[in-house]
C-alpha cells in the first residue's frame, strides 16, 4: 500500500492511504481542505440543526480542529482513523455524525443487530459515552434505542438489552463477544445490520486484552460497514487494529501527535514539577493544598491503592476531604464518584491508575470480583476493565498532581489530559524524588526535552518556597507519622464494605432515577482517629509573605475564571428525596464538605462512624 505524501496543513496533516487513488486526488484534497477548513462552522460542517441546537445547550459553540476534518468525511461514508491529542473532541467528531446518519437513514425495522457499534476499553468509558449518546438524543428529541453493555450482565439481561434490536449499542469488546458465544448476538445478523462500527480509545484497546474478541467480531463486520478508529496517541497496537478493521481508511493526524515535544499534551496545560525526596512527598502536596497554590478541582495520582489511601487519611487530619478511586471498589461506586467529582461535589479526587491485571499479565477483564463478597469479608479482586484515567473526561479539572511518576511517557500523558479538555486551561505538579528521576528524564525527552537542560515545557513550580514548606514540615511529619500501614489496610477495607453495600443500593437506586447523584457521600472520612482542631488551619504566623502573596494570585486567577463556587448539576438536590429508596442514607447525604480552613461544630465531626453505624444496623 503505497503512502501519499505528508503536507502540514494549518491544523490538521491529512495522509491519504487509499490503494485506488492517484497521489494527485490526495494532494488535492489536502489543499482543498487547507484552504476552507479552518474557520467552518458546524453548520458548514453540514450538521444537522437538532445537533447544533443540542450542542449549543452543552455550550458548545465551534468545532475543534478534529472535528472539522473528521465531520465531513465521516458524513461522507469514509472510513477514518483519527489521532488527535487527549481532550480535542474525539468523540463528538465521530458522534455527530453517527448520529446524524441515523436520524436520516432510520434503520430498517428488518435489522436483527444494532446499526453501529461503539467499543471502547473500559465500563467508565462505556457509561461515560451511553450517556453522552443519551443526552445528545435527548436533547434532539429523535427516536432512537442506545444500550450499553456491561460484562457484569447475564445472559438474560444482554439478551433483554439486544432485543429490539437497539440502534446504538455501546459496549467492551469483550461482552461483544460473550454475547456472540452465547448465541446472543448472531453472526448473520451483524453481517446484515452493521452500517457503522466506531473504535474509541484505540490506542488502548489491545493493551487492555482485546485482540481475540475483536478478531472474532471483525470477521462478522461487512465490507459495507463503515469503520473509524479514535486514538490519542498512534502506536503499533493502532496499526494492528487498523490492518484489521479499516478498508482503505482516511488518517487524519493532528500534528500534534506524533513523537515531538509540545505535541501531545495540550498547549493550554502548563507543565510544573517539585523535586523532593519521597518521603517529603506528603509534607509538599499539604504545602500546595493547604496554602491553596493549586485551582481547585485537583485530580491526584498515585501508584498504589494503599498510597491513596495514605493520602487521603494523611488529608483528613487536616480537614481536607478526598476521595479515593480504584480498580477494587465495585463499577456503580466508581461511577458515582466519577460523576460526583464531575458535578463538583468535592474538589480532590485520588486515583490510583495502575491497570494490576495488565502489569501482572493476569487477563481478568471479566472479572467482577469487587464486587463479589466472601462470607466474611470482600475478596479484594481487581477489574481489568477498569480505566480511571484512560479517556475519561473529568469535567473541570484545573489541576492534575502526580504524586507519584507514572511508569511511562504514554501514562503522563494520559494523566496530564485529564485537565486542560477542549478550550480550557489546566496545569499538572509532578512531585519528583530521586529514584523517580530516570523515569522523568525519559518522560522530558519523549515530549521533546533537550537532554539534561532544564525543561522549557515542564517547569520548576514557582509558587512554593522552601520557607513555607518548611514552616509546614512539623505539623506534617507529626501527622504522617499517624498514618500508619495498619490505619491505611483498615480503612482501604472500611472503604470497600462501604462501598459494596452502597454499590447494591445504588445498582437499584440508578435503575429507577438515572439522573439522581446526590446520594452517597465518596469523601467521607475514614480516619478513627478525629483530626484535630488545630490542624484545620494554617496559623498566619507560619505563613511567610510570598506564599501568602502567591496564594492570592491562584485566588484571583480562580475568581477570574469564574471558578469560585463548585460547579453543580441542575436540578441535582432534593429532586428526589420522597421517594428515594436508599432513606437510611438520606441523612448522610452530601452536605457541602466545608471549605479547608472553616470551623466545623461537633454535629458532623465524624461522618465515617455515623456512616458505619447507619450500615451495619
Ligand atoms: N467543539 C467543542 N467545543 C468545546 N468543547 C468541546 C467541543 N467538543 C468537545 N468538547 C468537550 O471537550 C471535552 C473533551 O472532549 P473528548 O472527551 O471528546 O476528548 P477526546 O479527544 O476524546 O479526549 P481523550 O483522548 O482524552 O478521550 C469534553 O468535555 C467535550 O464535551
Amino acid at each position: 500500500m503505497a503512502k501519499s505524501k505528508q503536507k502540514p496543513q494549518n491544523n490538521t496533516l491529512i495522509l491519504q492511504q487509499e490503494e485506488n487513488k492517484p497521489q494527485e486526488q490526495a494532494e488535492n484534497i489536502q489543499t482543498q481542505q487547507e484552504e476552507e477548513e479552518e474557520e467552518k462552522s458546524f453548520e458548514e460542517l453540514g450538521v444537522d440543526p437538532r445537533l447544533i441546537r443540542a450542542l449549543s445547550k452543552k455550550s458548545i459553540e465551534k468545532p475543534t480542529p478534529i472535528q472539522r476534518v473528521a465531520i465531513p468525511l465521516i458524513l461522507e461514508g469514509k472510513d477514518v482513523v483519527a489521532r488527535a491529542k487527549t481532550g480535542s473532541g474525539k468523540t463528538f467528531a465521530y458522534l455527530l455524525p453517527l448520529l446524524q446518519k441515523l436520524f436520516s437513514d432510520m434503520p430498517s425495522k428488518k435489522n436483527l443487530a444494532p446499526t453501529a457499534f461503539i467499543l471502547v476499553p473500559t465500563r467508565e468509558l462505556c457509561q461515560q459515552l451511553y450517556l453522552e449518546v443519551m443526552s445528545l438524543i435527548e436533547l434532539c428529541r429523535v427516536q432512537l434505542k442506545v444500550v450499553q453493555l456491561t460484562s457484569a450482565m447475564s445472559a438474560s439481561d444482554l439478551k433483554t438489552a439486544l432485543a429490539g434490536p437497539p440502534d446504538v449499542l455501546v459496549s467492551t469488546p469483550a461482552c461483544i463477544q460473550k454475547s456472540l458465544s452465547n448465541g446472543i448476538l448472531q453472526a448473520k445478523a451483524i453481517q446484515d445490520s452493521l452500517s457503522v462500527l466506531v473504535l474509541d480509545e484505540a490506542d488502548l484497546l489491545l493493551s487492555y486484552g482485546y485482540e481475540d474478541d475483536l478478531k472474532a467480531l471483525t470477521a462478522h463486520v461487512p465490507k459495507r460497514c463503515q469503520c473509524l478508529l479514535m486514538s490519542a496517541t498512534s502506536s503499533t497496537d493502532v496499526d494492528k487494529l487498523k490492518k484489521l478493521v479499516l478498508h482503505n481508511p482516511y488518517i487524519l493526524t493532528l500534528p500534534e501527535v506524533g513523537d515531538v515535544k509540545d505535541d501531545i499534551i495540550p498547549k493550554n496545560v502548563q507543565q510544573f514539577y517539585i523535586s523532593c525526596s519521597a518521603r517529603d512527598k506528603l509534607l509538599h502536596i499539604f504545602a500546595l493544598l493547604k496554602l491553596e497554590l493549586v485551582q481547585k478541582k485537583v485530580l491526584i495520582f498515585t501508584n498504589t491503592i494503599d498510597m491513596s489511601y495514605r493520602l487521603k487519611l494523611f488529608f483528613e487530619q487536616f480537614g481536607i476531604k478526598s476521595a479515593v478511586l480504584n480498580a477494587e471498589l465495585p463499577q456503580n461506586s466508581r461511577l458515582h464518584i466519577l460523576e460526583e467529582f464531575n458535578a463538583g461535589l468535592f474538589d480532590y479526587l485520588i486515583a490510583n491508575d495502575v491497570n494490576q491485571s495488565i502489569a501482572t499479565g493476569q487477563n481478568d477483564k471479566e472479572s467482577h470480583g469487587a464486587g463479589k463478597k466472601s462470607k466474611r469479608f470482600p475478596k479484594r479482586k481487581l477489574d481489568g476493565e477498569f480505566g480511571v484515567v484512560r479517556g475519561i473526561d473529568f469535567k473541570n479539572v484545573h489541576t492534575v498532581i502526580n504524586y507519584e511518576m507514572p511508569q511511562s511517557a504514554a501514562g503522563y500523558v494520559h494523566r496530564i489530559g485529564r485537565t486542560g479538555r477542549a478550550y480550557n486551561t489546566g496545569a499538572s505538579v509532578s512531585l519528583v524524588s530521586p529514584e523517580e528521576m530516570n523515569v522523568f528524564e525519559d518522560i522530558k525527552s519523549i515530549l521533546g526535552e533537550n537532554g539534561g537542560e532544564d525543561s522549557k515545557f515542564i517547569a520548576p513550580f514557582p509558587l512554593l518556597s522552601k520557607n513555607a514548606v518548611e514552616s509546614l514540615r512539623y505539623r506534617a511529619e507529626d501527622v504522617a507519622r499517624s498514618v500508619t500501614k495498619i490505619a491505611i489496610k483498615e480503612s482501604r477495607a472500611q472503604d470497600l464494605r462501604n462501598e459494596i453495600l452502597n454499590s447494591e443500593k445504588l445498582k437499584a437506586h440508578f435503575q429507577d432515577n438515572p439522573k439522581d447523584l446526590d446520594l452517597l457521600k465518596h469523601d467521607k472520612v475514614l480516619s478513627k482517629k478525629e483530626p484535630a482542631p488545630h490542624l484545620r488551619d494554617v496559623p498566619e504566623y507560619l505563613l511567610d509573605p510570598t506564599t501568602q502573596e502567591a496564594s492570592k494570585i491562584v485566588k484571583l486567577a480562580r475568581a477570574a475564571m469564574g471558578n469560585t463556587n463548585p460547579v453543580r448539576r441542575k436540578g441535582f438536590k432534593g429532586k428526589f428525596r420522597s421517594k428515594n429508596p436508599l432513606k437510611t442514607f438520606s441523612s448522610e447525604a452530601p452536605k457541602r464538605a466545608p471549605k479547608a480552613g472553616m470551623k466545623r461544630k461537633g454535629k458532623d465531626k465524624d461522618d465515617g462512624q455515623k456512616l458505619k453505624k447507619k450500615q451495619y444496623v
